[in-house]
């Protein structure tokens, strides 16, 4: 059987064992059609079943997470965490609690999680998990009560040699503070590195914050530097206003780029002279409020409610949000409009029929599981951190992550080169993800 239709027989049987699970499907299928030329190369792992064993989770772990609410209604969430393949280091990887979470979602972040992790050169393995709760509107108390009922479950599948998660949607430094309190509670240890993404004060990293969105922004400057170019004088349109998307747009200000849009499920914002980053933050990150508010703050600016953001013209592009978030109309956009460079914040942010719009036009494209990689990788330098019982500077953390993520692009733009796929960034991330996870496998045996 050809490597070909030896990927097309297991992807048919991972449809047919996940049923109703789209986004892992379609995480799955891209990656297993660009490792094609890899298994023409290596044999040996058609032989040892390493893609059937990848495609398959080591444990996924599904419970029930009652609570109440300051009314004293009870509440019934479901919790997940799946950890997805533990051959590079322990399971690593964030939570995230927003409504459309089930087991299909956390499956493709997990999944994508493994090869993004292997990208790293750090010793960390692929998970991820979740719930169905949505934090929005919620008050302090009812989501610390939350976070203490799902880490009532949580605690005995995780730990630092073991399974070690972090935030995502939904997840910050505030619900990971409630989540660290419940299980040094319930486990009477202070294992700090048993999560990341903790406050300055009980062991957290400087640069964890900051880092998918500056590591992002750092691979798109590798990107342009690689042709002499820069993000000096850009127009740049960043989607969402969370996490990713306000370190991204600190970044490339940073850098001499200009951000002129940001979102959030509600609409997108659109500020030409910039965004204020202060205003952004103080919405975002201290109240908690809709997009719209920062219209209100800087009257200048515009907020066109329930539209897509990638209608605002622009050269870079940096998907922070969600999954699916560059539809086909939203890419053949963006192309007409100008840009030449999309680079992926969020996880698998743009659809595959947007992939194929930005290749036909040239459109240079980074993918989530290099570009914002570097999230996890401050995550695993909290862990080292937390290990040696150290803790570094800003300008030390910040100088290492922009190391790594310069080592990253150079691996996928070398392997796009090896497998004569030059430029092709998903090709060489997929295969050089796929090939450190195969080899460890290999080397532990039938497991
Ligand atoms: N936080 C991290 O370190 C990492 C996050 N990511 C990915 O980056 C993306 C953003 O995550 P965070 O910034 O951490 O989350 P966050 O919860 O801080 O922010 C998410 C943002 O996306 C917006 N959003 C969510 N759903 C949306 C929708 N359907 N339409 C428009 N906007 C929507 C929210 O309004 C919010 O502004 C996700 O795909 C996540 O998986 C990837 C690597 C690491
Ligand atoms: O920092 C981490 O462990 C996880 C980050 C994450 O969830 C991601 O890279 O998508």
């Amino acid at each position: 059987m050809s490597a070909r239709d030896k990927i097309e027989s297991i992807f048919e049987s991972v449809v047919h064992r996940n049923p109703g699970e789209s986004e892992f499907h379609q995480a799955v299928r891209e990656v297993l059609d660009s490792i094609v030329p890899a298994l023409d190369k290596h044999s040996e792992y058609a032989e040892a079943k390493i893609i059937e064993r990848i495609c398959e989770p080591e444990r996924q772990i599904i419970f029930r997470v009652p609570w109440e609410d300051d009314l004293g209604e009870v509440h019934i969430n479901r919790g997940f965490r799946v950890e997805f393949n533990s051959a590079l280091g322990p399971y690593k990887g964030g939570l995230r609690f927003h409504p459309s979470v089930y087991l299909g979602i956390v499956k493709f972040l997990g999944f994508e999680q493994l090869f993004k992790n292997a990208l790293t050169g750090m010793p960390i393995g692929g998970g991820k998990g979740g719930s169905d709760f949505d934090p929005r509107g919620r008050s302090e108390r009812e989501v610390m009560r939350f976070c203490q009922s799902f880490m009532t479950e949580l605690y005995r599948h995780i730990g630092e040699y073991t399974d070690v998660p972090a935030g995502d949607i939904g997840v910050g430094a505030r619900e990971i503070g409630y989540l660290f309190g419940q299980y040094k509670r319930i486990t009477n240890r202070y294992e700090s590195a048993v999560l990341t993404g903790k406050g300055l004060s009980y062991g957290g990293a400087q640069v964890r914050r900051e880092a998918t969105g500056y590591g992002a922004v750092f691979f798109a400057d590798e990107m342009l530097q690689v042709n002499g170019d820069s993000l000096d004088g850009k127009r740049v349109v960043v989607s969402g206003s969370g996490n990713v998307a306000i370190y991204a747009i600190e970044k490339v200000h940073q850098l001499g780029g200009t951000v002129v849009a940001c979102s959030d499920s509600s609409g997108y914002i659109r500020d030409d002279r910039g965004i204020d980053l202060e205003t952004l933050k103080h919405l975002k990150e201290v109240r908690r409020e809709r997009i719209g508010e920062y219209a209100t703050a800087r009257p200048h600016a515009s907020f066109v409610a329930g539209a897509s953001v990638w209608e605002v013209p622009c050269q870079v592009a940096i998907p922070s949000a969600t999954q699916n978030e560059i539809s086909e109309a939203d890419a053949v956009t963006l192309v007409a409009q100008g840009c030449t460079l999309v680079v992926e914040g969020a996880n698998m942010p743009t659809t595959p029929q947007a992939v194929r719009i930005f290749a036909e036009a040239g459109v240079r494209f980074a993918p989530g599981k290099a570009a914002n990689a570097g999230g996890v990788a401050a995550s695993a330098l909290e862990m080292q951190q937390n290990a040696s019982r150290d803790s570094w500077t800003f300008a030390h953390s910040e100088q290492r992550l922009r190391e790594i993520m310069r080592d990253i692009h150079a691996r996928c733009y070398a392997t796009a080169e090896e497998y004569g796929m030059p430029g092709n960034y998903a090709a060489g991330a997929n295969i050089d993800g796929f090939r450190m996870v195969a080899e460890a496998m290999l080397a532990h045996g039938l497991i």
